[in-house]
């Protein structure tokens, strides 16, 4: 299962959550964000990790040329779309980065927006489902109402996010079964900074719970 932690600032502690575990660090790309990080700094905290990890940057209607712009400048192996990024927004993106992962995030509103993601089937790689906040666009701690997801099985993978925290992963997932998780200020001190205590305490539950080999 992927683990993404999201809003990932400083280095050392980018470093050590990738070695806690997880198999991909978000950076915000979006400059309203409390948690944004220019592309010089992220090409700064890709360039100074110590172990592989995926690096997505974070995106919310920005052009395909300032994505393309961003990707080339920091290293970044993935993107997510986290705004209003149409199905043809996506696949113009993909031909412009092909080597690039691009996760769509859907922030859902209501089970509408479910038979919606479908129609990113041919122009992403993952899908990321989103708590809907009337002002934030994300990283709110927000959870999903999962028991509406319980029969989602969509035509490409997916991730969980949302609200999740050491303490509610457990009944998350006991519920649904994503393709991986991805959590940021459920794991945070404030905006930002990372708690690593409870980043270790997120493993130690994924490990006793799923038998994941970290
Ligand atoms: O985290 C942000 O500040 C943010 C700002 C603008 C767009 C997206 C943002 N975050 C996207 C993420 O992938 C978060 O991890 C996701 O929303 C879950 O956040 P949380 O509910 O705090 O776990």
């Amino acid at each position: 299962m992927r683990v993404k932690i999201c809003g990932i600032t400083k280095l050392e502690q980018g470093d050590a959550i990738a070695q806690l575990g997880a198999t991909a660090l978000g950076f915000i790309c979006v400059p309203s964000s409390p948690r944004y990080v220019s592309a010089k700094k992220i090409a700064t905290l890709i360039q100074g990790l110590s172990q592989p990890v995926d690096c997505i940057g974070v995106f919310a209607n920005s052009t395909v040329a300032e994505i393309c712009q961003t990707v080339t400048a920091t290293g970044l192996s993935g993107v997510q779309l986290h705004g209003n990024e149409s199905p043809e927004f996506c696949q113009q993106l993909r031909q412009s980065l092909p080597e690039t992962e691009i996760i769509k995030a859907l922030r859902v509103r209501t089970t509408q927006c479910l038979t919606n993601s479908e129609s990113y089937a041919n122009s992403v790689d993952m899908l990321l489902l989103d708590a809907y906040h009337p002002t934030q666009l994300g990283g709110t701690g927000k959870t999903l109402d999962w028991t509406t997801l319980k029969n989602y099985k969509p035509c490409l993978p997916w991730l969980l996010a949302g609200g999740l925290t050491p303490d509610n992963i457990v009944d998350a997932l006991s519920l649904l079964q994503p393709d991986g998780i991805d959590l940021s200020s459920g794991v945070e001190r404030s905006p930002g900074d990372k708690d690593l205590g409870k980043v270790a305490q997120l493993f130690t539950k994924l490990k006793e719970n799923y038998c994941l080999n970290y």
